[in-house]
């Protein structure tokens, strides 16, 4: 294991922890005493952080023992062992204010996962989640508690794009490489240099870009399109997707060796449905608070008995985007009380409920876009912001998916 600073303590934890976290099943001792007290300070920080079953020793020199012989004795790791100035900046930066986040109990155990995988830099992740149950939004907290922090967090949805295009897109090219490359471009694996990359919808990449991620992947180095030498590169990635990449992989239609590459770790996120009305309940309050800053109310819109039980009902498909959009658009449209008339057809219409709703959550998605984008008067950052979508690509990707 090397770094390339001895005090360090932030590198020397990102060295220290993926060795840990491979080891996790085992019991592991670890002598502290050689090293500088930086070294010893990240023990303890990914001791204390981990959880994970490890005993630190330290030896007392043999001048301080009794008997003039060194001694090696248990090092019993509380916070007093660690340095105020470390454990400060560790509760700083180990978990960010989210304010405009709820983290449900569901959520809970998701993102404590994500928090120890935050604190390794080697370990992969997949996030696995049906659309809008927050994939971009766990990728996003991930690289905000990782070392990589103050470098780019990129996100790329692989399954808008044709595979030419999201080769050049992902690993640049050079100019002439093909008809319209005026210009050498970097590609995103560069532009996210140091940080991380979050490749969503990676399930539907084709067999060819399978082929040559997984080769970055390995190598940690990519040709831009057209060039025959290689560059290194950093960056942390991040895949996601809907689909059952197990399922696509016994089907034959993604590469085993890039899933365990990709899926170190998989983090899966349950559906609205799947985490039960109590917490539907607090996620709709929680967003009716957040939504009122937004639109700068004094109050949060007040809900009906008959809107709360028709919202407790319904799936929502489009899980927490599709809430977040529908309050949204409830503050488009009224102002103090929302009572059942308030609510879109799509809502109220009897037929909604029965299972089929992705068409009907798309055609209510494509009119939310037309009438956000008119409240915005077609300003497109404007109206992302209040979509909720992560990136104005994902706005204008939805657009053209939907004639807007
Ligand atoms: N627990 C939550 N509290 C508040 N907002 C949330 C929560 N979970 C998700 N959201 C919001 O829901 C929206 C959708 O989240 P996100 O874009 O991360 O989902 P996704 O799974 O990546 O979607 P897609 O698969 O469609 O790309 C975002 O605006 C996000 O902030």
């Amino acid at each position: 294991m090397a770094v390339s600073d001895v005090i360090n303590v932030d590198e020397i934890r990102v060295r220290i922890e993926p060795l840990l976290i491979e080891l996790a099943d085992e019991e592991v001792d670890v002598f502290i005493s050689p090293g500088t007290p930086a070294m010893q300070v990240a023990w303890y920080l990914a001791q204390s952080t981990l959880g994970l079953s490890i005993r630190l020793f330290q030896t007392t020199a043999a001048k301080l023992s009794a008997d003039g012989k060194p001694k090696l004795k248990e090092s019993v790791v509380q916070q007093s062992t660690v340095p105020i100035a470390a454990i400060i900046k560790e509760k700083q930066v180990g978990r960010p204010a989210q304010p405009d986040f709820l983290l449900t109990d569901s959520l809970k155990s998701i993102y404590d996962r994500a928090f120890k995988v935050a604190q390794t830099d080697d370990v992969r992740c997949l996030i696995q989640g049906a659309s809008g149950t927050g994939k971009e939004r766990l990728a996003r907290s991930l690289h905000d508690q990782s070392v990589r922090r103050n470098q780019p967090f990129i996100a790329v949805n692989c399954s808008s794009l044709t595979d030419s295009l999201l080769e050049s897109r992902l690993f640049g090219h050079r100019k002439g490489a093909f008809t319209g490359a005026t210009e050498n471009a970097v590609g995103l694996f560069e532009a996210a240099k140091g940080g991380t990359l979050f490749l969503d919808e990676i399930g539907d990449i084709s067999p060819f870009m399978q082929q040559s991620l997984l080769r970055v992947l390995q190598e940690r180095e990519i040709s831009r399109v057209g060039e025959t030498s290689s560059r290194k590169v950093d960056v942390r990635v991040i895949a996601a997707t809907h689909q059952n990449l197990r399922q696509r992989c016994r089907d034959g239609l993604f590469r085993w060796d890039l899933f365990y590459r990709l899926s170190v770790v998989e983090l899966t996120l349950p559906t609205l449905a799947e985490q039960g009305v109590d917490e539907k309940r607090a996620l709709i309050t929680f967003l009716l608070k957040a939504k009122a800053k937004v639109f700068r109310r004094k109050k949060p819109l007040t809900l009906d008995k008959t809107v709360w039980a028709l919202l407790e009902n319904y799936l929502f498909p489009g899980n927490v985007r599709e809430l977040e959009n529908l309050i949204e658009s409830l503050y488009v449209f009224c102002t103090d009380q929302v009572s059942f008339a308030d609510l879109p057809g799509w809502l109220t219409s009897p037929d909604v409920n029965d299972g089929s709703t992705s068409f009907l959550w798309s055609h209510h998605e494509r009119s939310l876009i037309v009438r956000t984008l008119h409240y915005y008067n077609g300003n497109k950052a404007k109206a992302q912001r209040a979509l909720g979508y992560g990136s104005i690509n994902t706005l204008v990707r939805k657009m053209e998916e939907y004639g807007v």
